[in-house]
């Protein structure tokens, strides 16, 4: 038995599933089917045993299946190294995203702790070419993956800066205030930015001397223009945010700090910028950085993290695919692997079972193979 897997997922009413239920043995899940069959839906449904909004950041109401439409719920049996879990997440009505664990009612974060769960999905091809916004996710789920603490951290900061944000809009001139709420961001701030660096130190090291067939990457965080990054300690923050309050009132919002921040990769062997290279090497880099962030964590918890990703065999030539099952497997990590056709896992063999996913009439049926 791998030592973090779900050995039983059950969809209710999620997207085009009415009803899955498939039981595993921990091995990883080969999903195959034609497009729009529901191969993806699954992999969401796993993404939100993780606090959050899932692999497609989709409002919780959009994932109930349109033709029932009164909600959805996810049922997952846990195996966690040598413990059990049952986790239940779901939206009934228009209700908010409801977890339990173990039967007693529990806070999203609180997921954190027992599962962790990485993903790569077709949209972050264009990480390294698009906004900050995503990079930052990436980084934080990062983050979160090493440190779930990094969630609450997170929550508090953001919660502290839309309060000052609406004294900023309000041209408030209250310092009190301004010094209450700037000291709460200033300590998760420099929380956020530790768990960051922390996280970025052990993916680099879980890159030297690791033998893979992905190209390795130097992470590294810079300010919103690629800048070098402010040291992010507490002083320096509770600095910057006090010196900003002029110009944050002007733009009506909070300007510096750990939520502007970027995440810059660079293809190590070719001292390379990540968006100036191929797309293929940068899908490349990116399944690199996903194993290295794996490897890192079987080092430091004694467990790989579930692993999702969805039409990551189909990119790949015949050489490396095989190399990335090989990798999946000496990890012994659960990945959940979507592609159209079942020959693309054929290099597998039976290191992972199979799970056929035909649509029909807008439902999606599942018939899970040995
Ligand atoms: N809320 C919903 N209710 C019912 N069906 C939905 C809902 N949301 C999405 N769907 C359906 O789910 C299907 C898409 O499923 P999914 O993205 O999992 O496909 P896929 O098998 O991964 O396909 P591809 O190979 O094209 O990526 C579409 O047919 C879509 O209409």
């Amino acid at each position: 038995m791998t030592r973090l897997a779900l050995t039983s997922l059950k969809l209710a009413a999620f997207r085009s599933h009415a009803s899955l239920r498939v039981e595993t043995d921990g091995r990883p899940v080969a999903i195959y089917g034609p497009n729009g069959a529901g191969k993806t839906n699954i992999l969401e449904a796993i993404s939100m045993l993780s606090p959050g909004r899932g692999l497609r950041r989709a409002a919780a109401a959009d994932m109930a299946r349109s033709a029932t439409g009164i909600g959805w719920r996810v049922t997952a049996e846990l195996h966690s190294l040598e413990q059990s879990h049952e986790v239940v997440t779901g939206v009934e009505g228009d209700a908010a995203r409801s977890v339990t664990i173990d039967g007693k009612a529990a806070a999203q974060v609180a997921l954190g702790r027992i599962a962790r769960i990485l993903w790569l999905v077709p949209v972050m091809d264009r990480l390294w070419l698009e906004g900050a916004g995503e990079r930052r996710r990436f980084l934080d789920r990062m983050a979160l993956s090493f440190t779930p603490s990094h969630a609450e951290a997170s929550i508090t900061y953001e919660r502290a800066m839309r309060d000052r944000n609406r004294l900023l809009k309000d041209q408030s001139r209250d310092a009190g205030w301004y010094d209450a709420l700037e000291d709460q961001m200033a300590r998760a701030g420099a929380a956020i930015t530790a768990t960051r660096m922390e996280a970025l130190s052990r993916v680099a090291r879980a890159q030297e001397d690791a033998a893979t067939a992905f190209p390795r990457a130097t992470l590294s965080i810079t300010g919103p223009d690629g800048e070098d990054a402010p040291d992010g300690s507490e002083d320096q923050l509770r600095r910057a945010f006090a010196e900003g309050r002029r110009r944050d009132m002007a733009a009506g919002r909070t300007l510096t700090g750990p939520h502007r921040a970027d995440l810059s990769a660079i293809y190590t062997d070719k001292d390379m910028p990540a968006r100036h290279c191929s797309t293929g090497e940068q899908k490349a880099l990116l399944i690199s950085l996903i194993l290295a962030n794996a490897r890192a964590l079987a080092d430091s918890f004694g467990a790989p993290p579930i692993l999702l990703l969805d039409e990551v065999a189909a990119h790949l030539d015949t050489d490396r695919r095989a190399a990335l099952y090989d990798e999946i497997c000496a990890l012994g990590a659960q990945a959940w692997m979507t592609g159209t056709g079942a020959e693309l896992f054929d290099a597998l063999g039976p290191r992972a079972m199979r799970l056929h996913v035909t649509e029909e009439g807008g439902e999606s049926r599942t018939q899970a193979e040995a």
